[in-house]
């Protein structure tokens, strides 16, 4: 018996005046495991993850996450049920150290809350402490134990990409979405997001992954293509690399 998928997009459209950025995206994504969505420059790809965080609402369709339709969340409601994302260009608190920016992914399951924390309550003093505990613990996780204490403007590119994903990480995610986690790293830096996303997924995670980066997208068991709003191929990378339509989505040939 298959189970239920975790994310299901059922026709998914998104007009932005007369211009259809998406067109009917159909397709599920499977409880654990690494599910990869590619396309072009213009594809659609980001307008779908905001749609499925909740930052924007579609023309048409539905998206059903753990078997619910999820259109009337918030992006709030939605990261606090499992759904948390990353960003293209990595959001990253620049004044607050980095241990710092991954209590901010906690916050949101803590009891008392930023606001009381401010209040310096007994209760919330223990409570900030153990979120600074996880968060330093999250930080060695993700190799980052060693400058958990520095200003997070100071960290080169690749640290920074791996502070998004631990504070993504600090979130309790059922589902995290990445939209380009290797975006503007070395090859090296790439190796080492490849391991901590395989990592991640080792512990029941779900991953949806947008990304151009082929090293990276093969850790994906299934990609999706999209190529101006619809999707042109599902399956495994070696099946999507051998499709036709692919190639001339990608190569114009
Ligand atoms: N708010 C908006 N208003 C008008 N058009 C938009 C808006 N957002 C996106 N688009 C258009 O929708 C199409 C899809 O954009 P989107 O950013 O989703 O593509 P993408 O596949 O993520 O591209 P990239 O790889 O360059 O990030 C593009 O033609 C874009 O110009």
């Amino acid at each position: 018996m298959t189970s239920a998928p975790l994310l299901e997009l059922s026709e998914v459209g998104k007009n932005f005046g007369g211009f259809a950025a998406l067109k009917a995206v159909s397709f599920t994504v499977p409880t654990g495991g690494i599910t990869g969505l590619m396309g072009p420059n213009g594809s659609g790809k980001t307008t779908l993850f905001n749609i499925i965080s909740g930052f924007i609402a579609p023309s048409n369709g539905t998206v059903a996450y753990r078997g619910k339709a999820i259109g009337h969340q918030s992006v709030q409601e939605r990261s606090l049920d499992g759904l948390v994302r990353t960003f293209q260009t990595p959001k990253v608190f620049e004044r607050l150290t980095v241990v710092e920016n991954v209590m901010t992914g906690a916050y949101k399951k803590t009891r008392s809350g930023l606001m009381a924390g401010l209040l310096n309550t007994p209760a919330s003093r223990r409570e900030i402490d153990a979120t600074r505990e996880a968060a330093l613990a999250t930080c060695r996780k993700f190799d980052l134990g060693a400058v958990a204490g520095k200003q997070a403007s100071l960290l080169p590119a690749g640290q920074r990409r791996l502070l998004e994903l631990a504070r993504a990480y600090q979130g309790d995610p059922q589902l995290l979405l990445l939209d380009e986690p290797s975006s503007g790293l070395t090859t090296t830096e790439i190796e080492a997001m490849t391991d901590k996303l395989r990592l991640i997924a080792s512990e029941g995670i779900t991953i949806l992954i947008v990304s151009h980066d082929m090293d990276l997208m093969g850790i994906a068991e299934n990609i999706h293509v999209l190529d101006f709003g619809r999707i042109i191929c599902s399956g495994s990378m070696a099946e999507v690399q051998e499709n036709t339509a692919v190639r001339e989505a990608y190569l114009g040939v």
